[in-house]
């Protein structure tokens, strides 16, 4: 079925003028899923395959380097309640597979209309926001190329966030917000604006957890400089070589911080100390990749005190709260901007009581062809029931799209690109690989299997994610949740319960009944 989505044996991911990635899959698809599904080398590791080509002719690209999938901190999940937890081991996915993924996705800005938290300890540190880019009395190039790039005016955090980033004297920041809301332009604007480029050294230094999300990095910072003439940029990226003694002459370095640390303190590439903007991005996935903290406080402690320290991170918790105090301890100004909550408000939540995975699909099928539905996502509790419903539902005639965990990430991306472009109509996944994905125009989510924690107890948190992404926008949604056995009732009754929402039962075969529900 994946043929369906990727007819050809080579996959582009970008066709950019600066990078290219290409990977060189399997001829046949079929093989490749069944060895996935039996475990031997998974998909993910594939990624080695990737090789990503200088355009020639464009100023600071990356030389071409093999990518290496980072061996991260897997998050792991467990299966359904049918499951042992050994069984579980179906779906990874890192913290830095899921920012990468966002980034893939997200080609606009994504809207949130949560109030804006702003805390300084410095109160002679700037406060207003500005509703325009000519506002920030940018250099002529730099707001060209902000212009060039379809930004007509600053995003909410950009909005707060860019006159203290611009001010004079430079402030420090600790800055939250989640993924695609205008973070990366922010810095990227400040280091462009910051740096010199009639200065022959490095002044800005940004560092991200992985290779994909450096490379992510500079190619926003390619293209908003397109207009600077001169200005340079260097990839601190594994596979990237400086000789001992070569001094960099470029003006911006975008890293990893292992890389980065050899060519400040090692080969004496650069001298940290002349570095006016740090950048620390991804700060919640920094944490989670070993040794990336160390080596990002031994290069916070090179910088001299008055170079301008900034952090990035999605989300909020004590972990990056505490690095992020070590990382830029002088009086930063911090702000927050809460993701908008999700709510079972214009959800009609329906259960079905079944007693068996065919029963299931049956009375999925009766559903499907009972009522019209737009888009549906459907959620199963492992990779292997999540094939076997796609393969079954595909036999039935509908055009689904399965997301697993274990596909290279721009495959994935891809998959729920065709699903957002209407190309499939329904999305079947796990829970781990849908995680970090939005999908605004759903109607219907389907719990094939309930959401459990990993130690098996009932999910709650995971379960308004799910659901809440159907109602949004004032449109209302439809959840039908699949039991299939006592444990799976009692789930229900706790979700049903922890919400105070009624989740009404449903007979699959009482077709008068499910249309109602589709009305
Ligand atoms: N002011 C703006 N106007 C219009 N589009 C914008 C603006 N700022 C950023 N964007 C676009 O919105 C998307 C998300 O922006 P950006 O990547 O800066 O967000 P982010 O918070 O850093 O998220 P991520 O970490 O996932 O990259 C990008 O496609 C970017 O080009």
């Amino acid at each position: 079925m994946l043929c369906a989505f990727l007819g050809t044996n080579f996959l582009y991911i970008y066709a950019t003028p600066l990078l290219i990635f290409k990977t060189k899959m399997s001829d046949d698809w079929g093989d490749l899923i069944t060895k996935q599904e039996k475990g031997e080398k998974s998909l993910t590791t594939q990624i080695d395959d990737l090789r990503i080509h200088k355009d020639e002719g464009q100023s600071g690209g990356a030389s071409p380097v093999a990518v290496k999938q980072t061996q991260d901190n897997a998050e792991q999940q467990g299966a359904g309640e049918n499951k042992p937890p050994d069984e579980s081991t179906d779906d990874k996915v890192s913290k830095s597979d899921i920012s990468l993924l966002q980034k893939l996705l997200h080609s606009k800005l994504v809207h949130n209309k949560a109030d804006l938290e702003v805390l300084r300890k410095d109160p002679t540190s700037p406060l207003h926001s500005v509703k325009s880019f000519e506002a920030l009395h940018l250099k002529p190039q730099l707001l060209k190329g902000v212009y060039d790039m379809g930004f007509n005016a600053p995003s909410k955090i950009q909005e707060t966030a860019l006159p203290v980033l611009l001010a004079d004297p430079p402030c420090n920041m600790i800055a939250q917000s989640q993924s695609g809301t205008g973070k990366t332009a922010a810095f990227v604007l400040t280091m462009l604006s910051r740096a010199d480029s009639s200065k022959p050294y490095p002044q800005c230094l940004c560092l991200a957890p992985t290779y994909e999300l450096a490379l992510q990095i500079g190619q926003v910072t390619s293209e908003m400089s397109k207009h600077m003439e001169g200005l340079q940029i260097t990839y601190a990226v594994r596979g990237e070589r400086v000789a001992r003694g070569e001094k960099l002459n470029s003006h911006i370095i975008i890293g990893t911080p292992g890389t980065v640390v050899d060519w400040a303190f090692k080969f004496r590439s650069f001298d940290i100390r002349l570095i006016r903007v740090f950048v620390l991005d991804e700060a919640d996935v920094m944490i989670s990749l070993q040794g990336h903290q160390d080596q990002s406080y031994r290069l916070q402690r090179g910088l001299s005190a008055d170079c301008q320290m900034l952090l990035f991170s999605a989300t909020y918790d004590s972990s990056v709260m505490e690095f992020a105090g070590k990382i830029i301890p002088n009086d930063p100004v911090i702000i927050k901007l809460r993701r908008e909550e999700e709510s079972l408000d214009n959800i009609k939540q329906y259960y079905i009581e079944c007693n068996s995975q065919q029963e299931k699909f049956e009375a999925l099928s009766n559903i499907y062809s009972a009522i019209s539905i737009g888009q549906s996502m459907i959620f199963c509790a492992t990779r292997k029931m999540a094939s076997w419903l796609a393969e079954k539902m595909t036999g039935e005639g509908h055009a689904v799209g399965l997301l697993s965990g274990e596909l290279p990430i721009e495959m994935r991306a891809d998959i729920i690109k065709r699903f957002r472009d209407g190309k499939e109509k329904v999305l079947i996944t796990t829970n781990v690989s849908a995680r970090g994905i939005d999908v605004e125009q759903v109607t219907v989510v389907v719990n094939f299997d309930l959401p459990l924690t990993l130690d098996h107890k009932p999910d709650c948190e995971t379960y308004l994610h799910r659901i809440g992404r159907t109602g949004r926008f004032g449109k209302n949604g439809i959840a039908i949740n699949f039991v299939d056995g006592h444990r799976s009732m009692n789930t229900l009754r706790f979700i049903e319960k922890h919400f105070g929402r009624q989740i009404s039962k449903l007979d699959a075969d009482d077709l008068d009944a499910i249309e109602k529900i589709g009305s």
